[in-house]
């Protein structure tokens, strides 16, 4: 089989007939018209051909420029989008401080700094959870400072607060690390002791007893403290509302018995 024919054929072909045509011997030759035709063909072929090829290499450029804009545009998106993702990492940290810092106001009393009455029931529902899978009680004890209003009507309400800022860090002094206490209110602070049996809670309750008596000044000023706490230890049968209402009768009970002391239900 006769191998296919090539351009360069074709070209070897248009070199000959320009050559018989231009050879003065075949001047009259009948083939002299038909040789110029087929030239005249070859070349309008030769001119399409060529028009192809530029319109192919513009349609090529064209299409590289594309792609490069394309690239680069992709690339100008993913710079955007990584700032974006930074914006937006920056915004969320920011954001997570901020709920941080207003879950750590919304939990703690902002004159004692010690946990608020929110923060403690929290930790009294963990404990009571606590306590009904793993069968360990707690203990509560209410604290009441005694015939607080004097203090406010003798020295006077600021007085008062840093009174009660100074039995806070009595009473987280004489807590064990892992205790919990909080303001429960006024001048009543809470305190809960995870495990611990009554027997334990009273010697550590008596301690911070102890320690809010021996505060005698506050600033210039001096002072006469004493505070007076209901104890109760809770058991798993009961709901720990009912553990704090037996606290705070038991705290009726020590202010009735002349204050200063710790009784327990
Ligand atoms: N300075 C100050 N006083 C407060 C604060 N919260 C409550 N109080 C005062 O605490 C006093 C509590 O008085 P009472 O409930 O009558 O009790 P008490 O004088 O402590 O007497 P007993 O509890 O019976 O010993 C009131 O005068 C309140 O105004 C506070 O944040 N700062």
């Amino acid at each position: 089989m006769a191998p296919p024919k090539t351009y360069g054929d074709d070209l070897e072909l248009v070199a000959t007939i320009q050559a018989l045509l231009a050879d003065p011997a075949q001047r009259d030759s009948p083939l002299r018209e038909p040789l110029e035709q087929l030239l005249g063909h070859f070349q309008g072929q030769r001119e399409r051909l060529e028009r192809l090829v530029r319109i192919s290499d513009g349609y090529h450029h064209v299409a590289r420029e594309q792609r490069l804009s394309l690239v680069e545009q992709y690339d100008k998106q993913v710079r955007r989008l990584e700032k974006l993702v930074r914006i937006s990492d920056r915004y969320q940290n920011s954001l997570r401080e901020l709920s941080l810092a207003l879950r750590d106001a919304a939990m703690h009393d902002s004159l004692t700094g010690l946990g608020n009455r929110r923060y403690l029931m929290e930790r009294l529902r963990e404990e009571n959870d606590r306590t009904l899978r793993l069968g360990r009680g707690f203990a509560v004890a209410i604290m009441d400072v005694d015939h607080f209003k004097l203090v406010n009507d003798e020295h006077g309400h600021e007085v008062g607060d840093l009174v009660l800022q100074a039995i806070a860090r009595a009473v987280e002094t004489g807590l064990r690390k892992y205790d919990h206490c909080g303001r429960w209110g006024g001048e009543e602070f809470l305190m809960l002791l995870p495990e611990t049996p009554l027997d334990q809670a009273l010697v550590i309750v008596e301690r911070i007893r102890h320690a809010v008596s021996t505060i005698d000044r506050v600033g210039e000023q001096r002072v006469a403290l004493t505070a007076s706490f209901g104890l109760a230890e809770h058991h798993g049968e009961e709901g720990f509302s009912a553990t704090i209402s037996r606290a705070d009768q038991a705290l009726y009970a020590a202010k009735a018995a002349g204050r200063n002391r710790v009784a327990s239900a």
